[in-house]
């Protein structure tokens, strides 16, 4: 069985204080969640110190939002892997879609970065996806196929998430029909070595759509951006129901 992980992205948006009050609604909501599930929040760098100590003795486990592939150096403006470490983050996303179109991330720094989150322990959630250009030239497969290629290359896919995001979906919501994820997850999956590699939807992820998501067989989490900002959605993804 492929583990479930649940994880939240709150890209750029919490204070320390936001973010402390949110953990505090939020774990009162974890009581009755089943045990088979993961529960991640990548939070802002900012948020990372005072999150690591409130999560402490909780079953929700700490992530970044991006990760540079030196240890140490002159690289104004980012974080390295033993910085993250310290303080006790456990997942890292790297590869997102905002990343890559605002930021000038390439497939081939998204590998690096990918391979020394790795070696330092951390657990990448590599996120691929496609544009609605693309999809609608029929470029889904062949995009994300080449996304795979690039950036998995000397990647142990033992300890790797992959989250499938297409660009269109996201905080649009324009969520994708769950079956059509399903079968793009599934195409995914055929093109990895280990085919038991969670891989998560993400895009318009919502307290309503997560039961029928989470139906699907191929789709082994959801990776949320807006509905993970408030307690009461994040908390009814986590307890999804299986229908
Ligand atoms: O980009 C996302 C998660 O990484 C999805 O964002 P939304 O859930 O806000 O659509």
């Amino acid at each position: 069985m492929r583990p479930k992980v649940l994880a939240g992205n709150w890209k750029m948006h919490k204070t320390q204080q936001e973010a402390v009050a949110f953990l505090q609604e939020f774990l009162g909501k974890l009581v009755d969640t089943p045990s088979d599930r993961e529960i991640v929040l990548c939070v802002p760098y900012t948020c990372l110190s005072v999150l690591s100590k409130s999560l402490h003795g909780t079953r929700v486990k700490l992530g970044a939002q991006n990760v540079h592939w030196a240890d140490q150096g002159a690289f104004t403006g980012e974080i390295s892997p033993p910085m993250l470490v310290e303080l006790g983050v456990r997942y890292v996303i790297i590869g997102h879609s905002e990343r890559r179109q605002y930021f000038g991330e390439t497939d081939a720094t998204v590998n690096q970065r990918l391979k020394a989150a790795q070696s330092h322990g951390l657990t990448p959630i590599l996120c691929v996806g496609e544009t609605k250009a693309q999809r609608d030239a029929g470029e889904t497969e062949n995009h994300i196929f080449q996304q795979l290629a690039l950036d998995l290359v000397d990647v142990d896919q033992s300890n790797l998430v992959i989250a499938y995001e297409p660009i269109w979906a996201i905080g649009t919501g324009d969520t994708c029909e769950e079956t059509e994820a399903n079968r793009v997850i599934g195409l995914i999956r055929s093109k990895l070595q280990n085919p038991d590699v969670p891989i998560q939807y993400g895009g318009s992820v919502n307290a309503n759509n997560i039961d029928a998501i989470m139906a699907q067989p191929e789709i082994d989490g959801v990776l949320v951006g807006g509905a993970s900002l408030q307690p009461e959605s994040f908390g009814r993804i986590v307890n999804y129901k299986p229908l």
